[in-house]
């Protein structure tokens, strides 16, 4: 599904190159649920923002559905994001001003999905989430959990291959984290979709099916579970 080869990111610190992800070469294939590990600045995000096409690596070639990203512009790299990549952030980055059924069909606006078909499909996905009776809420009007569910549902809306989520239990307590984690597990097993989750927890990680661990910006170890 997707491939980086020879990727690096770095930050020019006067002199000198300050790299956040160092000669980093990946491949990830359909299917897969991958979670990210490493300590605190080790460049979990970035990779995840670099896979995800939020941010540019500044060496190195980056295949995405036999597409060579590192050659497309701006607006065929967001087109790409918009066919098949959902993003799930730990803030949950919801619209405050939005009410839940907004939030969710946001996604579908922007690809221009006409009206009848965007109200199927958000009644669908509050039904399946059992978020239904929050439908006219605000995001302030959620627990953490139920804002992480909404975040999680606008993410799979417009029903992408890949799902990628940076910390998506940072915010959570334990038992709203579990009740995330069976759902990507789910969705990976009996939807096929291929998850990619930066996490700081071992328990989070065992969800996934390989466990790659990030040090000073390069692979210090993948294991297959
Ligand atoms: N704009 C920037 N300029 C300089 N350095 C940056 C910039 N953005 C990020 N960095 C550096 O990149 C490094 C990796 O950041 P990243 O957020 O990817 O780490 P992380 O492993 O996700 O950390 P955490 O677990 O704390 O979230 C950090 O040391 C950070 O300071």
């Amino acid at each position: 599904m997707l491939s980086l080869q020879h990727i690096s990111k770095y930050y020019q610190n006067g002199p000198n190159k300050a790299y956040v992800i160092n000669d980093l070469s990946l491949d990830i294939e359909e299917g897969e649920f991958v979670s990210i590990m490493g300590p605190s600045g080790s460049g979990k995000s970035t990779l995840l923002n670099i896979i995800g096409m939020l941010d540019a690596p500044t060496d190195g070639y980056h295949y995405f559905i036999d597409q060579p990203v590192h050659q497309l512009k701006e607006k065929q790299r967001s087109a790409l994001y918009k066919q098949y990549i959902g993003f799930v952030f730990q803030a949950y980055h919801l619209i405050d001003e939005l009410t839940v059924y907004e939030n969710i069909e946001t996604p579908l606006i922007y690809q221009d999905i006409k009206g009848s078909e965007r109200k199927a499909l958000v009644a669908d996905m509050l039904d399946r989430f059992g978020i239904v009776g929050k439908k006219d809420l605000f995001p302030s009007q959620l627990s953490g959990g139920q804002q992480q569910l909404v975040g999680v549902a606008r993410a799979l809306i417009s029903k992408p291959k890949l799902l990628l989520a940076d910390e998506p239990t940072g915010n959570l307590n334990s038992k709203q984290g579990e009740e995330i984690m069976e759902l990507f597990r789910k969705l990976n097993k009996e939807d096929g979709v291929t998850i990619v989750q930066v996490t700081h927890s071992e328990k989070n990680a065992q969800y996934g099916s390989r466990i790659i661990n990030l040090l000073d910006g390069r692979i210090e170890s993948s294991i297959t579970l």
